[in-house]
């Protein structure tokens, strides 16, 4: 047993008598010291809220034709201010899917009501007082412990804060969950109690009056496990209401929660204090073996391992979480109606009065996140540095492959080959590395996006923006060595418009990546890229020349973007009247004349400036059904 004791003092501030661990709980221990007190910044502002949930219901679609499941089964409840509160139960007993729609996280299939303070829940103005922290810790790996809360700290302080203001609050987050000493050290190189302490850091900036947390403890060690237990707990007791659902904990852990809200099949067995737990299964008729974790046997019992008969007596004798005598003191628990005259409409308005969704305006929240794309490009080791390298060793491959083949009149059909290749370098691997990191991105900015930190429009145009220089660059040491190995006419229009239509390929082709990495995971993503690719080639106008294509097929070749950039290549390489090309390594010269080529292969070298209109056309459209997808799929997964 690590911790021996808490008491709530006077002023409702806690002391420890013994702490365990390296948490530095350093709380205020008197009034008289709360001014200079090191923790001022993160005790609520606010009074604490009171939430009632009743007939909770949870069905979900099992796919087409398949029916549906009810996940849960109409649960009633209440989470008291000032507790640490644990959902626990079975494996499948409904747990996440309870606190995804107590944090109003889920919203689809969702029956029943939430009241906070007495009356019905207004998402918009509970999601100002709330933060949800899920299982798995979505936090930017390539930034350190302070980049992420100063960057978190900009996001989700008011910008009438200035940078010391902010600092001194980041400084005493960091201080009281132990991180301070890691604040140079990268997210990706934390252990997972320190993950998870920053997890909290991070929400604790716009210091939330709830907090759901979803199996904070799963993956720590026990000393990690009860570090982040007691920090709730601490968290808690400073006026704010704090939910976790936990899977199986030792018996030490679960004496650290104020209260449990056990769920079987959907349905409540018990909800009340975890001392009262033991008494509550002796009046049910199914006392804990003495010397048993009545944790673990609560599960069992919840598991079905009694017998079914079990879980239907507890149930009714807690009445799906209806029933309250199993609370501290149940006497004094308000009702609704005192709840609403306690809290008053007035605060309401107040709560309506702050800033719509995010904390802080766009202009703020696109200024920062480009600020946190950029840092992050910088260290980035496959989205910047790799794509880098592997555009300067492509370059220089095709450009062996083909050297001097650019000026040369018997190695035409050569050079074609190697503007469809160089079509092809632009056309994968931007939309391959989109679609194989943009899914984990997407994790992060659900959770963000989530708790507030952000609107979509701000994060779609920072990444927008943060990506562009990285494309320009690799296209242009790309362009630069295959152009100059290969011979091409040096000539800086025509390298200018080579250049362009092999960014504008990027541009689209990444735009492509990102649609179907917003919309499907990195599996099927990776599937369909290059399989939806496959027609695009086909179209483009390489195999089989434009004036072959069925002409019930033609319509492809509009849709393909590489005929654009294939039609804009052989514009820039061999149109504005190129004259004839040299003829040294042959005796005879097919295509010494340009336009000999040109009509062989059927495109038009005066097509130029439709084809960098037709590629404009896609990036945008690409870009906007990228965004809608996005933003479809954050809505799909709730
Ligand atoms: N979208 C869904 N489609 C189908 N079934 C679902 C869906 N979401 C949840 N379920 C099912 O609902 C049940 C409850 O899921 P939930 O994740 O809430 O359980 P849990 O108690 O948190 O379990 P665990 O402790 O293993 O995470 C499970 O049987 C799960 O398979």
């Amino acid at each position: 047993m690590m911790l021996a004791g808490a008491e709530i003092e006077d002023g409702g501030s806690v002391s420890y008598k013994e702490v365990s661990g390296n948490v530095a709980m350093s709380l205020p221990r008197a009034k008289a010291q709360e001014k200079s007190s090191p923790d001022q910044h993160i005790k609520p502002r606010r009074e604490p809220v009171d939430i009632h949930f009743s007939n909770i219901t949870c069905t979900v679609s099992l796919g087409f034709n398949k029916g549906h499941k009810q996940i849960l089964h109409g649960v009633h409840g209440r989470l008291r201010p000032r507790q640490l509160i644990a959902i626990m139960g079975p494996s499948g007993a409904g747990k996440s899917t309870l606190l995804d729609v107590l944090s109003g996280y889920r919203i689809s299939g969702v029956g029943g009501a939430v009241f906070i303070n007495g009356r019905g829940r207004i998402m918009k103005n509970f999601k100002k007082m709330s933060c949800y922290i899920q299982q798995d810790d979505r936090l930017q790996g390539l930034l350190t412990v302070g980049e992420n809360m100063t960057l978190a700290a900009d996001l989700k302080l008011p910008t009438s804060k200035d940078k010391y203001e902010k600092g001194e609050i980041i400084e005493e987050i960091l201080t009281n969950l132990g991180l301070y000493e890691h604040i140079n050290t990268r997210g990706a190189q934390l252990s997972g109690g320190q993950r998870k302490r920053l997890s909290i850091a991070l929400e604790l900036i716009s210091n939330p009056l709830i907090m759901f947390l979803d199996e904070p403890t799963t993956g720590l060690d026990s000393s990690s496990c009860s570090q982040v237990v007691e920090l709730c707990r601490t968290l808690a007791h400073q006026g704010r209401t704090i939910v976790c659902t936990v899977h199986q904990p030792s018996a030490s852990l679960f004496a650290m929660f104020d209260h449990v809200y056990i769920l079987a099949a959907g349905q409540c067995l018990y909800q009340g204090t975890t001392k009262n737990l033991v008494p509550y299964l002796e009046q049910a008729g199914v006392p804990c073996p003495i010397y048993h974790n009545p944790a673990d046997y609560v599960i069992e019992l919840a598991c079905g391992e009694y017998g079914e008969d079990k879980i239907q007596v507890l149930t009714s004798k807690a009445e799906n979480g209806r029933s309250l005598d199993w609370f501290e003191d149940p006497q004094a628990i308000p009702s609704m109606e005192a709840l609403r005259k306690q809290y008053p409409l007035s605060v309401l308005r107040e709560q309506d009065a702050g800033p719509s969704v995010e904390e802080t305006p766009q202009s703020n929240q696109r200024s920062v996140l480009i600020k946190r794309g950029f840092l992050k490009a910088k260290r980035d080791s496959t989205m910047t540095h790799l794509r880098l390298i592997v555009n300067v060793v492509v370059g220089i491959m095709l450009g062996m492959l083909f050297i001097d083949a650019g000026n040369e009149g018997s190695r035409v059909l050569e050079n074609y080959n190697l503007l469809f290749a160089i079509l092809m370098h632009h056309m994968m691997s931007p939309m391959m590395l989109t679609i194989l990191t943009f899914p984990s991105e997407m994790s992060i900015l659900s959770k963000e996006h989530f708790n507030r930190w952000y609107s979509l429009g701000s994060y779609y145009i920072s990444i927008t923006i943060v990506d562009l220089p990285i494309s320009i660059v690799s296209c242009a040491v790309f362009s630069v060595i295959v152009y100059t190995m290969s011979s091409q006419p040096l000539e800086i229009v025509r390298f200018s418009m080579f250049f362009a239509i092999s960014l504008y390929t990027v541009l689209v082709a990444q735009s492509f990546g990102l649609m179907i990495g917003a919309a499907f995971n990195v599996v099927n993503g990776t599937f369909l890229g290059p399989t939806l690719s496959v027609p695009m080639m086909m179209f483009a106008g390489f195999g089989v020349t434009l004036r072959d294509l069925p002409p019930y097929l033609y319509w492809g070749s509009y849709i393909s973007y590489l005929r654009y950039g294939l039609e804009g290549f052989i514009g820039a390489i061999y149109g504005l009247k190129r004259p004839q090309l040299e003829c040294n390594q042959a005796p005879y010269c097919h295509y010494k004349h340009p336009r000999q080529f040109l009509s062989e292969v059927s495109m038009s070298p005066d097509m130029f400036w439709w084809d960098v209109l037709a590629l404009t056309v896609f990036v945008l459209v690409l870009r906007v059904a990228a965004f809608l997808l996005l933003k479809w799929k954050l809505n799909a997964v709730r």
